[in-house]
């Protein structure tokens, strides 16, 4: 489990982490999401004891980082895929991370063979592509067996074949009962791959809440209706007492829009007062389009910043 306690970082003029709170708990995928600059990473590496909080505390297992012994055997991280020595070869590069940590030689095969890099384990790992190093990285994270997986963007810059790679073995990785904090600024990807999320714009915590209500709550829908009987059908409307509103279409024709209904309900009202439509649709708002409002303010501060 991570515990996050009112977790702060100030980088002079710039609030990095804005007394953040939130706990990750095992056996699922929980996604740590938020636009470029909203201080994910500032987060991670404080939970790693890589940076020194201003104020607050991270806990790993009721522990701070540095307390913990055999970190690797607890925690394992992908920060930076790129992090690696191009002239060392895979198996070079976790046979030194594991010989550092007093971690057997038989574990490096094993690790190479879960992410699907036996065959190139001998390779020079400055010539692999963006979606090879993201897989070393991923399994120098799990050379040590640990409960606990930190991944920041695991999937940037991965094919579709490589997302869905990795988003089964954060799956098959927490359904071991593992804790699994991955970070992403797609709440698309998210959507797929997490149970739970934790968003975050500007440092601040935004929304602590499972997926599917995160989804619920934010992806609104609208029916949309056209009729020549336009204000007969708006007076049906709020008889029954359901808000709508006038709107007009691409083709500059008059609608009604009326949010949180479905199409069933409001096509059996129209059939219930005999009024003929010409047009009746359901209009979802994206989800990003929800993710971007809520965190819009994190974008306008990037922009101001840079
Ligand atoms: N070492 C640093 N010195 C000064 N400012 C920093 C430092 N590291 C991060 N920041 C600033 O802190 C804020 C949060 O950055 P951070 O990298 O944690 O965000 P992020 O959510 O991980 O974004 P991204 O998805 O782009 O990696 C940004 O405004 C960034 O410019």
């Amino acid at each position: 489990m991570i515990e996050v306690q009112g977790l702060t970082k100030q980088y002079g003029d710039v609030l990095a982490v804005d007394d953040l709170s939130f706990t990750v708990q095992p056996g699922i995928i929980t996604g740590f999401l938020g636009p470029n600059g909203a201080g994910k990473s500032t987060t991670m590496r404080m939970i790693l004891g890589l940076d020194t909080p201003t104020r607050g505390q991270a806990l790993i297992n009721g522990k701070p980082y540095q307390q913990i012994e055999k970190p690797l055997h607890q925690v394992g991280a992908l920060l930076n895929a790129n992090a690696r020595h191009p002239n060392r070869s895979a198996y070079q590069h976790l046979r030194w991370i594991a010989q550092s940590n007093g971690i057997p030689k038989s574990r490096v095969d094993e690790v190479l063979s879960l992410v699907g890099l036996s065959e190139v384990a001998k390779k020079k790992a400055g010539g692999f592509s963006l979606g090879m190093g993201q897989r070393l990285g991923l399994a120098a994270a799990m050379l040590g067996d640990p409960d606990i997986l930190m991944l920041d963007e695991p999937v940037n810059g991965l094919d579709p074949e490589g997302i869905r790679w990795v988003r089964q073995l954060l799956r098959h990785l927490a359904e071991e009962g593992r804790t699994v904090l991955v970070s992403s600024h797609l709440l698309s990807e998210m959507a797929l791959t997490a149970d739970h999320l934790v968003v975050i714009g500007r440092g601040k915590l935004i929304a602590d809440t499972s997926t599917r209500n995160f989804i619920q709550d934010h992806s609104q829908s609208t029916v949309v209706v056209r009729t020549c009987h336009h204000w007969e059908f708006l007076g049906a409307l709020e008889e029954e007492g359901i808000p709508a509103w006038e709107s007009t279409d691409e083709e500059g024709r008059a609608t009604i829009e009326i949010p949180d209904q479905t199409t069933d309900l409001i096509g059996g009202l129209a059939y219930s007062v005999e009024i003929m439509l010409e047009e009746l649709s359901l209009k979802q708002a994206s989800l990003e389009d929800a993710f971007m409002e809520i965190t819009g303010d994190a974008v306008q501060y990037q922009a101001e910043v840079k």
